[in-house]
């Protein structure tokens, strides 16, 4: 059977969709699938759609910090919270750290994974900046980017091809109706269905025609 194409639209500044990455990571040699990461920018998704980040609501405020400490520990991804999540929401943002990555996709796409997990790692784990230049290349250079490789990147953020990939994976997501991240879309039988979030799972699997084996596939419990 060939496989089926499951896309990842994701944004950096998303704690939920870190654990949907590193899940369809876990999964995508395990379930009959063609994994496509495709960084988008929620920022823009948002505009689109005119829908707000949970965080703008007091009571969701208050309550993320604790539902993604509980994710963390349940889907085992080192997620910790920003000591500003203002700052890295809203202030600073992440069109810089969506388009880098785009640049990485369209350049040396086999590290699209790693510079994403290290971006994560840098915002949700370690509460460090991913907008500057030096935390750019921190992040390329863990990821196993060359120097060289990553000076020549570095600069396609400002390039207009780069901008307008990222504009249009963004406007994909629209025209898939798609108001948030994770979405991700399973290819089935000629028609694309989407789902929104890391709680989604059981139900891609039922889409996919797999087995949904929790969040550690092959892991006995650890209880
Ligand atoms: N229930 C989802 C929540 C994911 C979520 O809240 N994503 C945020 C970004 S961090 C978003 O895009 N939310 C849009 C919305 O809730 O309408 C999950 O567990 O993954």
């Amino acid at each position: 059977m060939s496989k089926k194409t499951v896309e990842l639209f994701y944004d950096v500044v998303s704690p939920y969709t870190w654990f949907a990455f590193e899940v369809l990571l876990r999964y995508q040699n395990r379930w009959n699938i063609n994994l496509k990461l495709r960084p988008f920018f929620l920022g823009g998704l948002n505009a689109g759609t005119g829908n707000k980040p949970p965080i703008m609501v007091p009571a969701k405020a208050k309550y993320m910090p604790i539902d993604v400490l509980r994710l963390g520990k349940y889907f085992d991804v080192p997620v910790k919270n920003p000591k500003d999540p203002v700052a890295l929401l809203f202030t600073k943002g992440t069109l810089i750290p969506q388009r880098f990555l785009t640049a990485i996709d369209m350049t040396c796409p086999q590290f699209l994974g790693n510079v994403s997990r290290e971006l994560w790692m840098r915002a949700w784990n370690r509460d460090e900046d991913i907008t500057e230049p030096a935390s750019l290349t921190q992040a390329a250079k863990l990821a196993g980017l060359s120097e060289k490789q990553i000076a020549e990147i570095l600069p396609r953020i400002n390039s207009n091809d780069v901008k307008e990939r990222l504009k249009q994976t963004t406007q994909e997501a629209l025209d898939l109706g798609a108001f948030g991240s994770p979405t991700i879309v399973a290819h089935v039988d000629g028609k694309k269905e989407w789902v929104f979030g890391s709680d989604r799972f059981p139900i891609l699997a039922d889409l996919l025609g797999e087995k949904w084996e929790g969040p550690l596939p092959g892991v006995s419990s650890k209880l």
